[in-house]
C-alpha cells in the first residue's frame, strides 16, 4: 500500500466515490490462483504454456525463450523458460518466495501466483495460496498421488481455498490412457472432498504438447471435460461468501504534523472483509475503545461513501481514541477476541522444528508480538486423516495443533471466518526466519479424526 503522508493526503481530492459495488468490479471477473506439485512434474512447464497459449506472452521474451532453447540443443521452446526466467529475477532478490503472473483472456482476469517447487514446497505453497481462490496441484501421470499430492491439499483445505483442480500431467506418456486418468482422479477427489475441500475438479494434460492447457486435445476421444484454462475462466466463485464483518488492521497512524493539518486523524490501512461506512459503530482493539466512524479517504478522494474488503484507506473516527500501528479497527458485532491464548491449526515451514518451550514472534496482521510455544498438541497423519497426539516437535512441513501464549492481548478472529485477521506466522526472534504459518481455530474440523 502506497503510504499516506500528510502532503498526499493534502492532494486529497473532494470526489465522491463512485458506489461500492461499482468499485469492487465485478464479481467475478478476477480469478486469484496457485499453482503447486512436486519436483518435475512440470509446473514451469504448465505455467509457460498457459501464459504462452492464452497469448500472454510478449514476442520478445518469446524469442528469447527460443534462442536459449536452441543453444540447449532442443527442438521446440522449452516452456519452463519462460518462469524460470522469473526465477532468476527473485533469486536476484526482487521478489521473494512467490512472483504473480497477471494475465487476462476475454472472459476473467487472472493473478497467478508462480511458487518454486524445489525447496520448501509448503513454504512457498502457503505463501502464494494463502489469498488464493483455486490451487492447481499438478501431478505426474506416472506417478499419480503421492505424499506431496496429499500435503498440497491438505494445505489447500487448511487455507481454506474454495476451488482445486488436479492437474493430471505428462499424459503423453501414459498414452492419454483414461484407465491411468481415473483412477487417479479418483483417488484426489475423494481424499479432498474428505478433507472438506468444496470443489474438486480433475483435468488432464499434457503440459509440454500443450494437450488441454488451453486448446482441447486431439489424442484424447474419451474426456468430455473442459480445458485447463476454460475451467479457470468459467469456474464459479461469484457466489462466494464474503466475510460481512468488517475489519481494518491498522498500517499507519497519520497525525496532524503542519499547520495545514491540524484537524487530520486517520488510521490507514487495507479493510481485510466486510465494508466499513461514516457512521458504523466500531471498536479499536486490543484496547476495545468503541468509537465510530466520521469519514473514510483514500489517495485522490476524499469521503467515500464506504470502503470494501481490498480496499487501502484511512478512517477517521469520531473520537480522539488511541490507535496505534497493529491496531484493529472492527465492526462491534462480531468481534475479534481479545486473547493472549491462541490455538491454532499450524503449517510449519522451517527446516529448524517447532519445540514446545520455544520463544518465538508472533506477526499478526500490522501487529508483532512475543510468544511462547505452550504445547504442540497433535501432528496430521496425511495417510490417514487422524491426529497423532503428542509430539514434542513439528517438522518442515508438518500440519499441527499447537497452543501459543503471547506478551500481550491480540485480537483474534477464526480462520474459517476471516482469513486475514485469523492468520499468523511465526518468526524467529534472533534472525527474522519465516517458521510456521498459524491458522485460528480449526479451520479442518470435520476432516480430521
Ligand atoms: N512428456 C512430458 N514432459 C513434460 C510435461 N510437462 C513437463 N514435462 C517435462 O518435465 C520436466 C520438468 O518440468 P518443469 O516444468 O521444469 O517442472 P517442475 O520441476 O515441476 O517445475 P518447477 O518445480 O517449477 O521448476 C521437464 O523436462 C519438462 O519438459 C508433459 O506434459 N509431458
Amino acid at each position: 500500500m502506497q503510504p499516506l503522508t500528510p502532503s498526499l493526503t493534502k492532494s486529497l481530492t473532494q470526489s465522491r466515490t463512485q458506489s461500492l459495488t461499482q468499485s469492487l468490479t465485478q464479481p467475478g471477473s478476477l480469478l486469484r490462483l496457485a499453482t503447486a506439485g512436486s519436483v518435475d512434474d512440470g509446473k514451469s512447464t504448465l505455467v509457460g504454456r498457459l501464459l504462452h497459449d492464452a497469448k500472454q506472452v510478449f514476442t520478445d521474451q518469446l524469442d528469447a525463450v527460443e534462442r536459449v532453447s536452441r543453444e540447449r540443443g532442443l527442438e521446440g521452446a522449452d516452456l519452463a523458460l519462460l518462469t524460470d526466467g522469473l526465477r532468476a529475477e527473485r533469486e536476484q532478490g526482487i521478489t521473494i518466495d512467490v512472483a504473480y503472473r497477471y494475465f487476462a483472456t476475454s472472459r476473467r482476469r487472472f493473478i497467478l501466483a508462480d511458487t518454486p517447487g524445489h525447496v520448501q514446497y509448503t513454504r512457498n505453497m502457503v505463501t502464494g495460496a494463502s489469498t488464493a481462490q483455486l490451487a492447481v496441484v499438478l501431478v505426474d501421470a506416472r506417478h499419480g498421488v503421492v505424499e506431496q499430492t496429499r500435503r498440497h491439499a491438505a494445505v489447500a483445505a487448511l487455507l481454506g481455498v474454495p476451488h482445486v483442480v488436479l492437474a493430471v500431467n505428462k499424459m503423453d506418456l501414459v498414452g492419454y490412457a483414461e484407465d491411468v486418468f481415473a483412477p487417479i482422479a479418483d483417488e484426489f477427489v475423494s481424499y479432498s472432498r474428505a478433507l472438506g475441500i468444496p470443489e474438486v475438479t480433475a483435468i488432464l494434460l499434457s503440459a509440454l504438447l500443450g494437450d488441454n492447457v488451453v486448446e482441447p486435445s486431439q489424442h484424447i476421444d474419451w474426456h468430455p471435460g473442459p480445458t485447463l484454462l476454460e475451467h479457470l475462466e468459467t469456474v464459479d466463485i461469484d457466489g462466494e461468501p464474503a466475510s460481512s464483518a468488517a475489519r481494518m488492521p491498522v498500517q499507519y497512524v497519520l497525525r496532524p504534523q503542519s499547520p495545514d493539518f491540524r484537524d487530520y486523524r486517520g488510521y490507514a490501512g487495507q479493510v481485510t472483509a466486510g465494508v466499513f461506512a461514516p457512521g458504523d459503530e466500531v471498536l479499536v482493539l486490543p484496547s476495545g475503545r468503541r468509537t465510530s466512524i466520521a469519514a473514510i479517504d483514500r489517495l485522490g478522494e476524499q469521503d467515500l461513501e464506504a470502503a470494501g474488503a481490498g480496499q487501502s484507506v484511512t478512517l477517521r473516527l469520531t473520537d480522539d481514541v488511541d490507535v496505534a500501528r497493529g491496531d484493529i479497527i472492527a465492526a462491534t458485532e462480531r468481534a475479534p477476541r481479545v486473547t493472549r491464548e491462541v490455538s491454532a491449526t499450524v503449517c510449519h515451514l522451517a527446516d529448524q522444528p517447532l519445540r514446545t518451550g520455544d520463544r518465538v514472534l508472533l506477526r499478526h496482521g500490522t501487529a508483532t508480538v512475543k510468544a511462547l510455544v505452550d504445547s504442540i498438541d497433535s501432528v496430521l497423519d496425511l495417510r490417514t486423516l487422524r491426529r497423532e497426539p503428542g509430539p514434542q516437535t513439528l517438522q518442515a512441513n508438518d500440519i499441527g495443533r499447537v497452543r501459543l501464549r503471547t506478551a500481550s492481548p491480540l485480537p483474534l478472529d477464526d480462520y474459517a471466518e476471516h482469513r486475514r485477521t485469523g492468520s499468523f506466522l511465526l518468526i524467529d526472534e534472533s534472525d527474522g526466519t519465516t517458521l510456521t504459518a498459524g491458522m485460528v481455530g480449526e479451520p479442518l474440523a470435520g476432516a480430521v479424526h
